[in-house]
């Protein structure tokens, strides 16, 4: 029997010209939690992509090295095969089946059937599903997960964070699973929601089951995992027990290079007031798992507006329901005008913009280029990138070029050009394609939700940065939000915590911890005032 449940020996791939791993060693102990860090780019998920047979690893001309699972050397030549090894993936990006329930997602292609009178007579060809039992079964993984989640409702519509527990039910529900891959899954988790999984994965882990555990969190991966590896450029930096690291060493690792990664709190966060840019009142916005029930709230011409709270409170369901991409209804007015809901291109040609916290579902064309993908949104509503020549228009490629050029160098988007699919970017480098299209709309409101979703440590601080640095240069107004209370003081002036359905309050970043905890827990700013008023007294 083999010390290692898994080794991938020497691993080397070329995209190309492109040689995106170096010769990577990889050793998994069986119950060992292994991280596996780095940049965007770096490599990560092409390592696990080979792992799992990826289709898109043989039709770009295969893998050098060798992958040996409980001492034996095996081809995994497809996902199927993965799986038949034992080996599973929780993907960074959903492969979920939107209409099909829960249990129905959870038990694909491994569906329990019964026998009923007629595949008695001609044969279990005919044997009925049996949906009773696939249910229970899905319920238990989901539980083994501390996840409540019905099971009988529809994939759309579920919040993303719950998506994530139902592809990781899937994976646990396999019966003879070796090592499970967990790619970046906290990423679409607020903290709540995190903590429950890391402890679930522990409890996985605990089983005896090998977890691969790639994120962008590093302090999740000190408080979990037992070994670390860290991949700059395709090459393997140093693979070592995970105590050997603090979290700066990992972080200055992955950039080669030292690195502030402490969130500054923004040191002046004066704005200048110019009026209200937005009223909203009494908005209600049907965006399932995460409905607004009733908010009021003014945004301020020049601000960076945060809005925190946890998940399922609502939060994401504001800018959802003001873009029109969830049937919301109120009175919204916007520079003193009524705005009308309900109409997304009512609201982009009306100078909102918005970067989505769901990059694949309202974000990207994954076959279209990442200069195209930058345009598109400002070709379509603003008629820009596009020359008149009177009887017909003509696309202005050099104007799309320069554009993507200079986002690809403010932005660090790691690509090898701006004609490469943006399909094939890694995620972290998808989400700034997002970023660069919503502001090339030159937007008068710019929404962003989980703006560094799956982003890395070094990239975040740019995206921060950039942000700060639109409002402060440009006064450009911005509601931003995020799962990360730390992200949302480094750069908001104001921050509206949501909760219920409702704004339960707006303090100032520097309130501290405790305030905006009792806020997210359905406090009002009376309660906060009234405790506050009780400590005094003691
Ligand atoms: N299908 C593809 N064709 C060409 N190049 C690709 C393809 N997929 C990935 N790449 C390139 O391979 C490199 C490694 O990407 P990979 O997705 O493995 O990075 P990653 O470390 O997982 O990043 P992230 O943290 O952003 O997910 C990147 O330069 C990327 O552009």
């Amino acid at each position: 029997m083999s010390e290692y449940v898994l080794q991938m020996d020497n691993i080397s791939k070329f995209y190309g010209e492109n040689q995106v791993l170096k010769d990577i060693t990889l050793k998994i102990k069986p119950g060992e939690i292994h991280a596996l860090i780095g940049e965007n780019g770096a490599g990560k998920s092409t390592l696990m992509n080979i792992l799992f047979g990826m289709p898109v690893i043989n039709s770009t001309g295969g893998f050098k090295g060798k992958i040996i699972l409980d001492g034996e050397e095996i081809n995994i030549s497809s996902p199927m095969k993965a799986m038949d090894h034992g080996i599973g993936m929780v993907h960074q990006e959903f492969m979920l089946i939107p209409g099909f329930t829960v249990t129905e997602n959870i038990k694909l292609n491994r569906e329990r059937t019964k026998d009923n009178p007629i595949s008695k007579l001609l044969g279990p060809n005919l044997k009925t599903l049996d949906t009773k039992r696939m249910k229970v079964e899905s319920q238990k993984a989901l539980n083994k997960l501390g996840m409540d989640i019905d099971c009988y409702s529809k994939i759309a519509g579920l919040p993303v964070g719950h998506m994530q527990f139902v592809e990781i039910a899937r994976e646990i529900d396999k019966e003879n699973l070796k090592l499970l891959v967990f790619d970046e899954p906290t990423a679409v988790l607020t903290e709540t929601e995190a903590d429950i999984l890391l402890k679930a994965m522990k409890k996985i882990a605990k089983s005896g089951i090998a977890i691969i555990f790639i994120s962008h969190r590093l302090d999740e991966i000190k408080e979990i995992a037992d070994t670390i590896t860290i991949l700059r450029d395709g090459s393997l930096v140093c693979s070592d027990v995970s105590t050997n690291f603090t979290t700066k060493d990992m972080a200055e690792k992955m950039v080669g290079r030292s690195l502030d990664i402490s969130y500054s709190s923004n040191e002046k966060k004066e704005f200048k007031n110019d009026g209200v840019l937005m009223t909203i009142r009494d908005l209600k916005v049907d965006m399932p798992g995460e409905y607004v029930k009733k908010v009021d709230l003014d945004i301020y011409k020049g601000e960076i507006l945060g809005i925190g709270g946890l998940a399922g409170q609502g939060k994401i369901g504001i800018s959802n329901g003001l873009m029109g991409l969830c049937h919301s209804s109120g009175e919204v007015k916007f520079k003193g005008k009524p705005f009308t809901l309900n109409s997304p291109l009512y609201s982009l040609k009306n100078n909102l913009a918005f970067v989505s916290e769901d990059r694949r579902g309202v974000g990207l064309l994954l076959e279209s280029s990442i200069e195209n993908n930058i345009a598109m949104s400002a070709m379509q509503i603003k008629n820009e990138f596009l020359l008149d020549l009177k009887l017909f228009k003509l696309n202005d490629w050099w104007g799309i070029r320069r554009n993507s050029l200079k986002y690809i160098k403010d932005l660090d988007i790691r690509c090898s050009g701006p004609t490469q699919f943006s399909g094939r970017l890694s995620g972290g480098n998808q989400q700034k394609v997002c970023i660069a299209r919503a502001l090339t709309l030159a937007p008068d409101l710019l929404l962003v939700s989980e703006p560094t979703r799956g982003i890395d440590i070094g990239a975040k601080r740019l995206v921060l940065n950039l942000l700060k640095d639109l409002n402060e240069k440009f006064g450009l107004t911005i509601i931003m939000t995020s799962s990360e209370l730390a992200e949302l003081r480094s750069i908001s002036h104001r921050i509206a915590i949501v909760s219920e359905g409702q704004v339960q309050g707006i303090l100032h970043p520097d309130s501290d911890d405790y305030q905006f905890g009792l806020l997210m827990s359905g406090n009002s700013l009376d309660d906060l005032k009234e405790i506050a008023q009780k400590e005094c007294e003691k």
